[in-house]
């Protein structure tokens, strides 16, 4: 069910690197309890979009606005309420997982009904609790990486080509995980079809360059 007074929107939108337009005149409502399929092919902008829309890189020209519950929150702040994953932003290798996991929820909430104790089962990765990161798969990271920002409490969920060495069982892992997120606005930035196949929208890129 889509929560009304949860959303950000976005009007005439559009961002350029020099004089390079990587997307332009978007103007989009985004709300919570739905997902958003943000497609292009390589270098079409997926990713410039989902940073200026977690507030990261200010755009160059339009406007977004964010609202939690109903509250309009500043842009300044926008990151108390955005949880993200993304190929290129690392984990600390030199944590194991447990102390990785309690570093992260120092800072952040863990959504409700969720309790830390069950965080390695949930990641399915009890068995690897005590070993660094910096010794995890590239799998067993994707996981992590997809776990901090599901488990989070946010209303807006950014996650930038999911399936990223996900294997099988991994990918039907975080379907599941992802279902269970019912009150949050969900980007998924993507050229898989698979990755996006469950949103409810699509974004394409190529619609916003011009
Ligand atoms: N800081 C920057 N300065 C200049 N150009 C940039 C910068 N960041 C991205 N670009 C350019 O913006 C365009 C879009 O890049 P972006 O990474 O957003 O695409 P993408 O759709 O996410 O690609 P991929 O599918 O390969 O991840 C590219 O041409 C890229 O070179």
């Amino acid at each position: 069910m889509a929560n009304l007074d949860t959303y950000l929107q976005t009007e005439k939108l559009g961002k350029r690197f020099n004089r390079e337009w990587i997307f332009k005149e978007l103007t989009y409502r985004f709300n919570a309890g739905k997902t958003y399929a943000i497609t292009g092919p390589n270098g079409s902008g997926k990713s410039t979009l989902l940073q200026v829309l977690w507030g990261q890189v200010p755009s160059s020209a339009g406007t977004l606005s964010y609202k939690v519950n109903g509250i309009a929150q500043p842009i300044d702040n926008i990151f108390e309420h955005v949880s993200i994953a993304t190929p290129y932003l690392d984990l600390i290798e030199e944590f194991t997982l447990i102390e990785l996991l309690d570093f992260h929820f120092k800072m952040r909430k863990l959504r409700p009904g969720l309790s830390m104790k069950e965080l390695p089962e949930l990641l399915e990765l009890a068995h690897a609790k005590d070993k660094l990161i910096g010794n995890y798969s590239s799998g067993m990271r994707q996981r992590v990486k997809l776990g901090l920002a599901m488990f989070t409490e946010a209303s807006f969920v950014f996650l930038d080509e999911p399936f990223t060495n996900l294997d099988e069982k991994a990918i039907n892992w975080y379907k599941n995980q992802l279902n269970l997120i019912t009150d949050s606005v969900i980007f998924v930035a993507s050229n898989d079809p698979r990755e996006y196949e469950n949103s409810h929208e699509s974004i394409k890129m190529g619609d916003f360059k011009f």
